[in-house]
């Protein structure tokens, strides 16, 4: 058994409607801003993390660069003003690198991260500690190079006083040679001779060890230093053995022995005061390589961070791409949906379930204004609209009624005289157009007037309805008009009909109605209902009209009448068409 769909109401389904859309509309605008929001949320993410870490670690790279620079300047410099000003800059950058070390360590997470940023903080810690013991052999190198550097200027001094005393003394040695040789003292000339000669050794020594002891200044390791003062003190004994042994200047060859000493031999020589200046020097050096590998191993790390979230700001970069790429093909998605449905709700909703079954009403309303109440009415499963329907089916037996009202003769149920009229006036101007002859067959009850009288206005009314339904009946008058023409009279239009063929159905109907046998014995025709008929044909013209026919078959029936009722007359229009259309 096919269910019946209930109806719903027009107002309900376009308020579902309006809230599914509604809905859909606020579900895709919440989704788009969930989506818009956790992707602006990550790349808030990525900026605020791995682009900072990024900014902390360059900065870090570049701030532990300037910490080596520093120690290298301190590891090279040797002048007392530079490295103090040197020690402070390493000790703040120290400083620096410390707090951006702990920045990058707030940013960490990962677990091995925060073990290489322990350690390298604990290096820096080192380093600041190391701060005191660096400046303390800074000192004591700076410290022992002055006086290093006090006792080579003595010395210079003393070479310089060194060689123009004892050159004099060679001077005055061959002068006196010189003179020597004019006077033929050839034994004293050999002495002085030889004396010339041991200080002229004497000098080459003491030169030899002034070139030794200028060279501990330029020395710069302690292997170099000792081998210098080896060769020194090996110098400065032969010079001093050579003093001793001398006998010309003997003092004063002695007396530059005891110059030279104090700066050679004892506590606070010129090597003693090296060694300490170059041994501090080496120390602070390896404390500053040192520091300098840890502010390299800053660096290194520093870099290999900027590498590494560089990677991620890459890697997040390209996700947030695809998922902002699924953002768009999503919303697109969304919208060829939102778009489907609109087009599903015009098509399905408002076309198919308003607008069709409106137009449909419309026509249905239209086909049945212009009388024709057979229209089929449409159908809806709108409640609104069924209801409209409803009322359209209602007008429309109303519509019927008023056309079987305003076509059909009450009493009989044949056409009335309006109806007939109307169909003739059509059945004539078609003529014009396409000539061919039409009949009309006018009858009227004998003697009804009696009948009436005798068994009363209500048998009458029957008795006309009996000759109505009889005459519907007959094949001869389907298919064409039959109507009461007024009172007791009844008229039959056949188009395409000649007269023969008209007369012919008119005896018809008149032998149909007397064998009805109803009973008038007030009738002078065998006590029965007779009708006299009069019959017209025409084949009309512009001067045609329903009066001029109907005149014609009027005068024909009462031609009828007066040759003693109860038979046919037809009038003599000159049309014998005998044809049946
Ligand atoms: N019962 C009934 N009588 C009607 C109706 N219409 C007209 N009549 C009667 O029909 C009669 C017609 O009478 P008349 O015109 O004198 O004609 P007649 O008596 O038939 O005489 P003839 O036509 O000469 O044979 C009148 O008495 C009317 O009252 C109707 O609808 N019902």
């Amino acid at each position: 058994m096919k269910s019946i769909k209930p109806l719903i109401s027009l107002k309900k389904k376009i308020r579902l409607l309006f809230y599914i859309v509604v809905f859909l509309t606020l579900a895709i605008g919440l989704v788009s801003i969930c989506l818009s929001i956790d992707l602006q949320k990550r790349v808030d993410m990525m900026i605020n993390h791995h682009i900072n870490e990024i900014v902390y670690a360059l900065e870090l790279s570049k701030e532990s660069q300037k910490l080596q620079v520093i120690s290298a300047k301190l590891s090279k410099n040797d002048s007392e003003e530079q490295r103090t000003l040197l020690l402070s800059d390493l000790q703040r950058q120290w400083q620096t690198l410390a707090r951006g070390l702990e920045k990058l360590t707030s940013m960490a997470s990962h677990d091995e991260r925060i073990k290489k940023l322990n350690r390298l903080s604990s290096d820096i810690k080192k380093a600041t500690e190391q701060q005191p013991l660096l400046e303390q052999l800074t000192e004591t190198a700076i410290a022992a190079q002055i006086q290093a550097s006090h006792l080579h200027l003595n010395m210079e001094l003393i070479q310089k006083g060194f060689a123009r005393s004892v050159q004099k003394l060679l001077g005055i040695l061959d002068q006196y040679a010189n003179t020597l040789l004019g006077t033929q003292a050839f034994n004293e000339l050999k002495r002085v001779l030889d004396e010339h000669r041991q200080l002229a050794q004497f000098l080459h020594q003491g030169e030899e060890l002034f070139r030794l002891v200028a060279a501990v200044n330029k020395s710069s390791d302690n292997a170099e230093l000792n081998l210098l003062q080896r060769e020194s003190m090996r110098h400065f004994l032969a010079l001093k053995q050579h003093s001793m042994d001398s006998i010309v200047a003997k003092e004063i060859q002695s007396d530059w022995i005891s110059q030279i000493e104090p700066n050679l031999v004892g506590e606070a020589n010129i090597f003693a005061f090296s060694r300490e200046a170059l041994n501090s020097k080496r120390i602070a050096d390896t404390y500053l390589e040192i520091q300098a590998s840890s502010a390299q191993d800053i660096a290194r790390f520093s870099s290999e961070r900027v590498e590494e979230a560089n990677k991620q700001v890459n890697l997040a970069g390209a996700e947030l791409k695809n998922d902002s790429n699924s953002f768009v093909i999503l919303i697109f998605i969304a919208g060829v949906l939102y778009t489907f449905l609109i087009w599903l709700t015009n098509w399905h909703f408002i076309s198919k379930g308003i607008i069709q079954p409106v137009i449909a009403t419309s026509n249905a309303m239209q086909a049945i204004a212009h009388e024709k109440t057979d229209t089929p009415l449409p159908k809806t499963n709108n409640l609104e609209l069924q209801q409209m329907v409803s009322s359209l089916e209602t007008l429309k037996s109303y519509a019927a009624q008023v056309k079987a009202i305003s076509e059909i003769d009450g009493l009989t149920g044949a056409f009335n005289r309006r109806y007939f009229d109307l169909r003739l006036v059509q059945a004539i101007q078609s003529a014009h157009n396409k000539p061919h002859p039409l009949s009309i067959i006018l009858f009227d009850v004998d003697n009804f007037k009696q009948f009436n009288d005798r068994y009363g206005h209500v048998s009458g009314d029957q008795c006309l309805k009996q000759i109505s339904a009889s005459m519907k009946e007959m094949p001869e008058l389907q298919d064409r008009i039959f109507a009461r023409y007024g009172g007791e009279e009844f008229i039959v239009f056949l188009p395409y009909t000649g007269a023969t063929l008209a007369k012919e159905i008119a005896e018809l109907m008149r032998e149909k109605i007397f064998h009805l046998q109803i009973p008038h014995e007030d009738s002078v025709h065998r006590q029965h209902i007779t009708v006299s008929i009069g019959v017209c044909t025409t084949l009309p013209n512009n001067d045609t009209t329903t009066e001029s026919i109907i005149i014609q078959a009027d005068k024909a029936l009462y031609e009828a009448k007066q040759a003693g009722k109860n038979c046919v007359r037809a009038a003599d229009t000159g049309v014998i068409f005998t044809e049946l259309s």
